[in-house]
């Protein structure tokens, strides 16, 4: 169906948006985040760091108490809102990057509904994909295909396509990961951003991209928690789902390719390790590499 392409830093470079002098903090693009709960506080703080480290104008979070309070600990810029607020009336947001440690909180899981029939652009990661795809196979899409990015892991990916009814072992989806990530962008018609070593975006009837090889050293806890608010900032500033995607996934490797110290043309795990927030805090040197195109 679509066609191929691989990602290089002459793409990303001439797709990120930089800001202007007549920009102010609304104009670079707001991101709210729904993400964190009482199990995974910690998501909070990667995601929103994610968002904010990677250029938004201003990130809004939602989310239960304590995890406001740990945002606010690491990202005091951060504007924090409690679910109840943010049900009876919604937060102004560019974007949302939802879902990233989400778990049973039925007031997230309310806003999360609520940004959804808003029809705003939206990451939607972990704890809020299988009910994103169920509603999408349903019909049920207020926000267009090319403003929807779906971001799995290979876990993730199987459990959103078993939620509309496809059967998927992971050795099936190992033997053909950009057919299922299709199978689910098509199906639910959204963008889908599948993680692994080597990255794949899908745009439903579209292009699929290919990211270069990434550093083993991101294979660790809360790294897909800093993608998520860094492809959050991204659609917020304009870009559509596709190409938000490719952009994040391109920067959150070189990030932690720089953080590790490994190769970041050929990357061996010969540099050291790194820790989610250390991938967060290398962005603005990755996006820095991008004006070298
Ligand atoms: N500090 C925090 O707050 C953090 C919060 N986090 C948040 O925690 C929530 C749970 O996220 P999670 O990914 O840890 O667990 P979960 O979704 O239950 O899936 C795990 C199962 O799926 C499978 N599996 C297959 N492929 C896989 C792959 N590539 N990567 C991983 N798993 C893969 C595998 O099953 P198996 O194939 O072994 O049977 C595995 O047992 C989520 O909301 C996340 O945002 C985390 O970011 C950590 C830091
Ligand atoms: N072997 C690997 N090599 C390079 N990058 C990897 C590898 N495995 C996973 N990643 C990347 O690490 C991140 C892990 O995200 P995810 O699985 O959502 O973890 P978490 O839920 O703990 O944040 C993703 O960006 C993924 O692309």
């Amino acid at each position: 169906m679509g066609t191929e392409r691989n990602v290089d830093l002459a793409m990303v470079a001439s797709l990120w948006r930089r800001p202007v002098p007549d920009d102010d903090k609304y104009s670079r693009g707001v991101v709210g985040v729904v993400a964190g709960s009482d199990a995974y506080p910690g998501a909070a703080v990667l995601c929103v760091s994610g968002a904010a480290r990677a250029g938004a104008g201003m990130v809004r979070y939602v989310g239960p108490r304590r995890a406001q309070d740990l945002v606010l600990a690491a990202r005091p810029e951060t504007v924090v809102h409690a679910d109840s607020d943010a049900i009876d009336r919604l937060p102004r947001a560019s974007a949302w990057t939802m879902g990233s440690g989400v778990a049973d909180q039925p007031g997230q899981d309310a806003v999360i509904g609520a940004v959804l029939d808003s029809g705003a652009p939206c990451v939607v990661d972990a704890g809020a994909l299988q009910d994103l795809a169920r509603a999408r196979q349903a019909g049920y899409r207020a926000t267009p295909p090319d403003r929807v990015l779906m971001t799995p892991h290979e876990g993730e990916l199987i459990r959103a396509l078993a939620a509309i009814g496809h059967d998927v072992t992971r050795a099936d989806l190992q033997a053909d990961r950009e057919g299922h990530a299709r199978l689910l962008a098509e199906t639910t018609r959204a963008t889908v951003l599948l993680k692994g070593s080597q990255t794949v975006v899908v745009a439903p009837g579209g292009q699929t991209r290919t990211l270069p090889m990434a550093t083993p050293w991101l294979a660790t806890a809360g790294s897909g928690d800093v993608l998520a608010g860094i492809a959050g900032a991204l659609l917020a500033s304009g870009l559509d789902a596709a190409d938000a995607g490719v952009c994040a996934a391109w920067v959150h490797a070189r990030a932690a390719a720089l953080a590790s110290g490994d190769d970041p043309e050929r990357p061996d795990g010969s540099g050291g390790p790194v820790t989610a927030l250390d991938v967060a805090v290398a962005i603005p040197r990755a996006v820095r590499l991008l004006k070298s195109a």
